[in-house]
């Protein structure tokens, strides 16, 4: 067993219960009662996710925006997180940014651990619940044949801003890297419209080849239909390095979409390869993304 695919391949022989969805997704989805709640868990690691000399306020934010993230890919409203929280050199600066987001977001802090790092790398974890908003909730495993492919936003903006604030280049805005604004009202919007959805946190293409392999189709994408906040040059890294947390869906194509989208290819039946990249079958994920190793 080697990296990420291979642990969670192996987890998914533990994770039998439905709610799990196979692992197969970015968030769990538990029916209890007539409610359905939207259940996700990410971490993000000192020089990993964020750089060590960041601002502690950006970190809290970050955490909380990228849990966000997977319920707006659900169309979840969030109901409330738990914060697992490794003390560090300026806890008030993340208690300042951790209070920003869920002001603004509107969303309860009910409880969460607290320990301190005994010298390991600066790992910080959150739990993010949420409630359904449409009776379907969008998965990794419905994209249809015949449906259009869409993303919301601009891809790449977070690798130029990493960049930037990594080089210390001034005049390239770092916002989009820091503080990922999490499609929570898109998602919602779109949750009753689409026949798949997920958010983008690894990169478009590594992402996509899930949602291909998750929903057994193959998914035909015009690299250069996607809208990208980087050099031309860079297009290739835009749609791979990651971090940019847009919708990735799949919609009929008289779908009327209530929300900014592009339109960057197709649904096919599954002939061949899960990805065909400007007519070119990718059948290894291999490059196309951000794993952990
Ligand atoms: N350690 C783990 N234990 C149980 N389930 C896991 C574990 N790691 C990942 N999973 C599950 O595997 C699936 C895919 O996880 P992955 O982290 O790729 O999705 P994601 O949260 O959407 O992505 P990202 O972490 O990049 O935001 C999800 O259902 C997730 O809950
Ligand atoms: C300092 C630093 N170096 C590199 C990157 C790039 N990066 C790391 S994890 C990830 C995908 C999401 O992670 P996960 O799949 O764990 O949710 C990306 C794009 C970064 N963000 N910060
Ligand atoms: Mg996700």
């Amino acid at each position: 067993m080697k990296g990420e695919a291979d642990f969670i391949a192996a987890l998914r022989a533990i994770a039998h219960h439905p709610a799990a969805r196979m692992l197969n997704d970015d968030a769990a989805v538990l029916a209890i009662g007539s409610e359905t709640l939207i259940l996700t868990h990410d971490m993000i690691v000192e020089g990993v996710h964020y750089l060590p000399d960041q601002d502690p306020a950006d970190i809290a934010w970050k955490l909380v925006a990228t849990n966000l993230s997977d319920l707006a890919a659900k169309g979840a409203k969030p109901v409330g997180v738990l914060l697992g929280y490794m003390l560090g050199e300026n806890d008030t600066r993340f208690l300042k940014g951790l209070r920003d987001i869920l002001n603004t977001y509107d969303v309860p802090l009910l409880g969460g651990d607290t320990v301190s790092s005994g010298g390991a790398s600066r790992t910080l974890g959150l739990t993010a619940i949420g409630t359904a908003t449409s009776t379907t909730v969008p998965s990794r495993t419905a994209a249809m044949p015949g449906h259009g492919l869409y993303v919301t936003g601009r891809l790449g903006a977070a690798m130029m801003g990493f960049e930037a604030l990594r080089n210390h280049i001034p005049n390239i805005d770092n916002t989009v890297y820091r503080r990922p604004i999490p499609r929570l009202t898109e998602g919602q919007a779109l949750a009753p419209l689409v026949s798949s959805m997920m958010d983008i946190s690894d990169g478009l293409l590594l992402d996509s080849w899930r949602l291909a392999t998750a929903s057994n189709v193959t998914l035909a994408i015009k690299s250069q239909c996607v809208p990208i906040a980087a050099p031309e040059e860079r297009r290739y890294d835009a749609l791979s390095w990651g971090d940019d947390y847009e919708l990735l869906f799949t919609a009929a194509s008289d779908t009327s979409l209530p929300v900014p989208a592009t339109r960057i290819g197709e649904v096919k039946e599954r002939n061949g390869a899960p990805l065909l990249l400007d007519s070119n079958p990718i059948s290894d994920p291999a490059g196309l993304g951000y794993t952990h190793n």
